[in-house]
């Protein structure tokens, strides 16, 4: 029997790219929604009760109306807007924590799918302090560049649109130090305080180069570069969606932050020197960092292999 799948905001950026993914797909059956009753929430809840698994993949308030529309449906939700993720009764959706974590999300009906900045600092962050390298208080400072599809059909439309204004170089942003995903990046990776976090988004479509820098003498032990990628390349091993490159690979000296648009898997990789060590983590942001994860998630819901139907660069 086919899974029935709804996706509420299919229409949007990351909806659009799970339904790409999906539509193809023997084993799925899409439940529609027509045009002129998208947003109508009579039309929503009809869809969820037909439903098995629901995408949310709408701005925040609606999509907490959402979640109110799906109560007393026998519909288990995948939500890739920023409110849940940590919220009590929501899994994580970053299911290469741990062993646990995969099974968790395997056995959930409520889904909080990881925001894209903080997939990659987590990528990085949790296995290390895991694994009592990098201490709970360390100062971490990230940097992120990001496709300007990060910022949805708004974003999308300004940067495809009028192009006469000088709006198009990196532009740095997040700029109080608020950003939405920290929360998530903090509770994942057990810290004390919060990062200091760079978000710069890019002319180019898609795709996130997330950059975290180590002081070696601030680590929790004596590490050298090639330690840390050791740790982190163990914990990743046989992991399909996320690949810890060779140590000393460094893609001939120049990482674009482009370079897995269209995957839906991840990349690490090492490089500085044993004083100063830099972990960079390259993924898509409608991949790994949304529409790819959400589908994982959705495979592991289902007790499929979480590759089905995903592009995976390996
Ligand atoms: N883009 C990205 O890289 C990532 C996005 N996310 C998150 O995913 C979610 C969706 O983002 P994104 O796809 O970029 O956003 P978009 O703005 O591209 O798409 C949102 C979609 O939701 C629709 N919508 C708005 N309100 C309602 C409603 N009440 N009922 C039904 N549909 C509604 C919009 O309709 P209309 O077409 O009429 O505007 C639009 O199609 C957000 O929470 C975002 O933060 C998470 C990770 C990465
Ligand atoms: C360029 C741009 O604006 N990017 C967005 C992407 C974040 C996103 O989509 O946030 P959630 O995953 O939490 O929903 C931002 O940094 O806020």
């Amino acid at each position: 029997m086919k899974t029935k799948v709804f996706i509420d905001g299919h229409e949007g950026t990351t909806g659009l790219r799970i339904h790409e993914r999906l539509s193809t797909r023997q084993d799925i059956e899409l439940v529609p929604i027509a045009d002129d009753v998208r947003k109508d929430p009579d039309a929503i809840r009809a869809c969820m009760k037909q439903a098995d698994i629901a995408f949310l993949c709408l701005p925040d308030g609606a999509a907490a109306e959402a979640v109110t529309l799906a109560e007393g449906c026998d519909v288990r939700l995948i939500d890739t807007s920023t409110g849940r993720r940590v919220a009590p009764g929501w899994t994580y959706g970053f299911p290469e924590l741990s062993p646990q974590q995969a099974e968790a999300i395997a056995k959930s009906d409520r889904v909080g799918n990881p925001g894209c900045h903080a997939s990659g600092a987590i990528s990085i962050l949790q296995p290390l302090t895991a694994a009592g390298i990098v201490p709970a208080d360390y100062p971490v400072t990230a940097f992120s560049l990001t496709g300007y599809s990060g910022g949805g059909k708004k974003m999308i439309a300004q940067y495809e649109g009028d192009k006469s204004q000088d709006l198009y170089a990196p532009r740095q942003y997040g700029l109080v130090q608020q950003h939405k995903h920290l929360p998530e990046i903090v509770t994942i990776c057990h810290l004390t305080q919060e990062p200091v976090f760079t978000p710069i988004v890019d002319d180019y479509y898609s795709g996130m180069e997330v950059m975290i820098p180590f002081f070696s003498q601030l680590l929790a032990k004596k590490v050298t570069a090639q330690d840390v990628w050791q740790v982190l390349a163990s914990h990743y091993d046989g992991c399909p969606f996320i690949h810890v490159l060779p140590f000393g690979e460094d893609k001939g000296g120049f990482i674009a932050a482009n370079d897995m648009s269209g995957y839906d898997d991840m990349e690490i990789l090492v490089t500085g020197n044993d004083q100063r060590i830099m972990v960079t983590s390259l993924f898509d942001n409608l991949g790994k960092g949304a529409s790819g994860a959400a589908i994982q998630n959705m495979n592991l819901m289902m007790g499929i292999d979480p590759t089905t139907g995903l592009n995976l660069k390996y």
